[in-house]
């Protein structure tokens, strides 16, 4: 349905204002609005949006709220399924009836906050509203109703630095101090009565045996009972919100850290308008991408007898798509199928970009490899006149992205453990299948990639990445795809278990298939180059 509908907004003649969204509520449509108009650097008009998504979810808690004194059978039920109803008296019974209340106002905040559709909610909704609205006012000289919103963030956070730093910047740039100047009344009064609720919650936590899930992270720490502050802690540390993509790091950075000979850093990220993205060249010689690419072609060609088969692609009924994992390669080359010294290079090739991929983007953590495959994309003959949709929509790989909103939502079936992308290109004679990549709206490209031979693209898996590939209209495109990630306990068990398979001596001639290798060894410095750095390869478990 997501495609479908980028798919509609790329036609020529299509508006944005084509689009009528029915079900989403109004607030979300001017946060939305307000979003966009201030990535577009224009604060003067961002900032009535800005002001109705406040005031307007604002409205949206209140009245979620007023429907929490509801009928106390619907309450009962609600606790009764979390298994938290109070046996007892009279007493108890008050008490389990308000505790009830309370826990369902608390969990307005985070109900307003989630989009129509969504699992998650948008992460510290009113702060962060309040966050973008005061530097909104900044921007445009509104000083003095800056302040009025940085200091309710300071309501929120009280020791929020980069908070205190804006105060200070407004307050000397107003001059003497303005009296009557404070934060927002009805964030004075929401943040008052949030604690309050949140203090009898607490009480009930640790003197009634009540549970009660805070749903914000400003609560503070004065608040929660001693006992459970550590597992709130670790729990927050889980949330997928709290990755900040770091800073690029200047070119010069990276010049010491491409340790592999032969390769050379093309594009990096900034010349590629991004973060965190880069193109480097002669990874591969044009042998070793003629080894890869015969592998390929070999277990294309092997399907029906191997069980391994190229298929329409998942993306586009135009193309036919093919992937072969380390796994399937090394068992095809066992079986005589394929020639092992393809499926031994691809063993090879993946940790070559495994230890660049690490050394260039995480030097200090170590990266495993957590699945790889050779994919080959072919254009369908005869269904290739005015194609209008993509090689690979536009997607990042470690999350759910929105375009309408530009948030990427790290939960499944997104393969949240992602942490760095990487494709190998192995040739270039075929008509279109440039990789681009966009901004969050999948729309705005900021960057191409034309594929070659040992060029290797690498950026990391998150939101700040999305990227797609144009259609390919005319012949075969081949390249390897790589991801890792800093878990080790997602790391690809598959890559071991070929390592070893390829180990095994073979078995004497007549016993099992011949063994069939037509292709040329691969250059000796490139094996010897990664067996120096490879270490023990990572242990990891099949995904797909
Ligand atoms: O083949 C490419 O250039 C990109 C493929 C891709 O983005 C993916 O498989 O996630
Ligand atoms: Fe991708």
């Amino acid at each position: 349905m997501r495609e479908d509908m980028a798919k509609y907004r790329r036609m020529s003649g299509v508006q944005p204002q084509s689009f009528r969204d029915l079900e989403t509520p109004p607030y979300w449509a001017a946060y939305d609005t307000g979003l966009e108009l201030l990535g577009h650097q224009e604060a003067a008009l961002a900032l009535p949006w800005l002001e109705e998504a406040l005031q307007e979810s604002l409205a949206q808690v209140e009245s979620c709220r007023a429907g929490c004194e509801g009928p106390e059978e619907q309450q009962k039920a609600e606790e009764e399924a979390e298994g938290t109803g109070s046996p007892g008296g009279l007493y108890e019974a008050i008490a389990g009836h308000w505790i009830g209340v309370l826990r369902c106002r608390q969990r307005c905040v985070g109900d307003t906050a989630t989009r129509p559709g969504r699992s998650l909610p948008v992460p510290d909704f009113l702060p962060s509203q309040l966050r973008r609205l005061y530097e909104a006012h900044a921007q445009v000289g509104n000083l003095s109703q800056a302040v009025e919103n940085v200091l309710s963030v300071l309501l929120f956070y009280p020791e929020d630095e980069a908070a205190r730093k804006a105060l200070d910047q407004y307050q000397a740039q107003l001059g003497e101090p303005r009296p009557g100047l404070g934060p927002r009344e009805v964030i004075q009064r929401f943040v008052l009565r949030s604690l309050g609720e949140k203090r009898q919650l607490y009480y009930a936590v640790e003197h009634l045996g009540a549970s009660f899930k805070d749903p914000d992270p400003w609560t503070p720490a004065a608040f929660i009972p001693e006992a459970l502050r550590e597992k709130l802690r670790e729990d927050r540390e889980k949330t997928p919100w709290d990755h900040e993509p770091p800073q690029p790091k200047p070119l010069t950075h990276w010049k010491d850290v491409l340790l592999l000979e032969g390769v050379t850093l093309t594009q990096d990220a900034r010349q590629l308008n991004g973060s965190e993205r880069a193109v480097l060249d002669g990874l591969l010689t044009p042998a070793e991408c003629g080894v890869l690419l015969q592998l390929a072609k070999d277990a294309a060609e092997s399907g029906a007898r191997s069980g391994y088969q190229g298929r329409r692609s998942p993306h586009t009924p135009h193309e036919r798509f093919e992937g072969l994992t380390v796994l399937k390669a090394a068992q095809l080359a066992r079986a005589g199928v394929v020639g092992s010294q393809g499926a031994q290079l691809l063993l090879e090739v993946s940790e070559r970009v495994r230890s660049l991929t690490q050394a260039y983007f995480s030097p200090d953590r170590p990266l495993h490899l957590s699945f790889t495959h050779l994919v080959c994309r072919s254009a369908i003959e005869g269904e290739q006149a005015q194609r209008m949709d993509l090689s690979h929509p536009v997607h990042a790989d470690n999350c759910v992205l929105d375009p309408d909103t530009g948030e990427c939502w790290r939960e499944p079936p997104a393969y949240t453990y992602r942490d760095y992308s990487g494709l190998l290109y192995l040739n270039d004679d075929f008509q279109g299948g440039h990789l681009f990549f966009t901004e969050p709206n999948a729309l705005t490209v900021t960057a191409q990639v034309r594929p070659r031979c040992g060029r290797l693209v690498a950026f990391s898996s998150g939101v700040e990445n999305p990227h797609g590939v144009w259609a390919v209209t005319r012949g075969r495109r081949c390249s390897l795809a790589l991801w890792h990630t800093w878990a080790p306990e997602h790391g690809e068990q598959e890559w071991t278990e070929a390592k070893e398979l390829l180990q095994e001596p073979e078995k004497e001639e007549g016993e099992g298939m011949p063994s069939r290798d037509p292709a040329p060894e691969p250059p000796s410095h490139r094996l010897q180059r990664v067996q120096d750095k490879a270490g023990k390869p990572p242990r990891v478990r099949e995904e797909l």
